[in-house]
């Protein structure tokens, strides 16, 4: 088959990994006969630097008659002091709101190689397979009004969720539990929030449709508690948009590092898709960068997007053999096997595809 796949390497570590990415997809096109068409925009602090804004109109553009979006990752202290309209985390979120990628799929399970790669016990992690569904264009992030008020010594937020897009989220999280293990946590803090009481409510209404699920409901701290000391007690978690956030980075602990985690954002229509971790200012061009958390965006683009499900399981094999071999970046802290930089992890990775 044939694809358009807007690349959005963005800024800090992403060209690097994007780099990776993209030459995996290629041996994947070569091997099982297919063609991807990368077309290269800017977002972010790189899209600030050339076009005075960190998403431009072309840039959308270019998204929406795409088949596909890949993102490496945007921010970094060279744009921390510009107004909060020209951050470059303005970017990733104003092209998640316009193209309505409500759903963030952020799947955490660990490689058997990395079980030692944790500073959880391996006797807690063993087994565990969480599935996040992050809602991704409300709540806090976008709520208004948002602002600062006498002389900027009050600043407000506004946690802001409206029915429908509480329901299509929880429904995401059904749907996801059904075809996984049954089973969907739903995270909020209910006995504070407002709005987490109206997400219980959809959710105690939802759940009828869907008899076969076991629901529970978990206040967001006592989850955060729970993902590090027992883990495989979740299956698949439902919950807003900023809980998702941080639920996720702790999640990542599970598998050694923040730079092992993909993610999915998803519309009807289209999916955009990127690591969970940041631009990684610490490392960016450093060549050191671990590219396995957007190579396996790659592969679920693969999967969510082109249905190619052959090729998905074939990157994710490859990376799983990598490890195996003990083919690893500085991230991960083990102490065998041998420590690579961001272009060998890859070779590697390709030459088990
Ligand atoms: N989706 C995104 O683009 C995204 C996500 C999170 C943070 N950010 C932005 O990234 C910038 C830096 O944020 P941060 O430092 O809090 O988070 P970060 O995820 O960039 O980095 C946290 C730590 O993890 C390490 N790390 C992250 N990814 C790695 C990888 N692939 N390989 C090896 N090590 C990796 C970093 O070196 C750092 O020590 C900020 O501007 C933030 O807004 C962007
Ligand atoms: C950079 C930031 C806006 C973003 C978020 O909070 O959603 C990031 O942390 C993520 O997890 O994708
Ligand atoms: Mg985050």
């Amino acid at each position: 088959m044939e694809k358009n796949i807007v690349v959005l390497p963005g800024d800090g570590i992403g060209q690097e990994i994007m780099d990776a990415s993209i030459q995996v997809l290629t041996k994947v096109a070569e091997k099982f006969n297919h063609k991807f068409n990368f077309e290269q925009y800017e977002i972010g602090g790189t899209s600030y630097e050339k076009d005075g804004e960190p998403l431009t109109d072309e840039t959308v553009n270019a998204c929406l008659k795409a088949d596909a979006i890949l993102l490496g990752a945007i921010g970094g202290p060279k744009w921390d002091s510009l107004p909060p309209h020209l951050r470059p985390e303005q970017g990733l979120l104003k092209i998640r709101k316009a193209l309505n990628l409500y759903a963030n799929i952020r799947p955490i399970k660990g490689f058997e190689p990395l079980l030692h790669a944790s500073p959880l016990k391996e006797s807690v992690i063993k087994g565990s397979d969480i599935y996040i569904v992050r809602e991704l264009t409300g709540g806090l992030y976008f709520g208004t009004p948002r602002e600062r008020r006498e002389d900027g010594n009050v600043a407000v937020d506004t946690l802001l969720y409206h029915r429908n897009e509480i329901e299509r989220i929880v429904e995401k999280g059904f749907e996801s539990a059904r075809i996984r293990n049954k089973h969907l946590t739903s995270v909020d803090k209910a006995n504070v929030l407002e709005s987490s009481r109206l997400w219980r409510e959809i959710v105690e209404e939802k759940r009828k449709d869907y008899p076969d699920v076991k629901v529970d409901h978990m206040l967001v701290d006592s989850a955060a508690m729970k993902l590090i000391t027992d883990p495989t007690s979740f299956d698949v978690i439902v919950t807003e948009n900023l809980f998702g956030d941080i639920l996720s980075d702790e999640g990542s602990v599970l598998t050694g590092s923040i730079g092992m985690l993909p993610s999915a954002s998803l519309s009807e229509t289209i999916g955009l898709y990127e690591p969970v971790h940041g631009s990684a200012p610490d490392i960016a061009g450093k060549g050191i960068a671990n590219p396995l958390g957007m190579i396996l965006s790659s592969a679920m683009m693969l999967r969510y997007s082109f249905d190619l499900n052959e090729e998905a399981t074939a990157i994710e094999k490859a990376v799983e053999e990598s490890l195996e071999q003990g083919i690893h970046t500085a991230d991960l802290k083990i102490h065998h096997g041998k420590e690579v930089g961001t272009k060998e992890m890859t070779e590697t990775v390709i030459s088990n595809l």
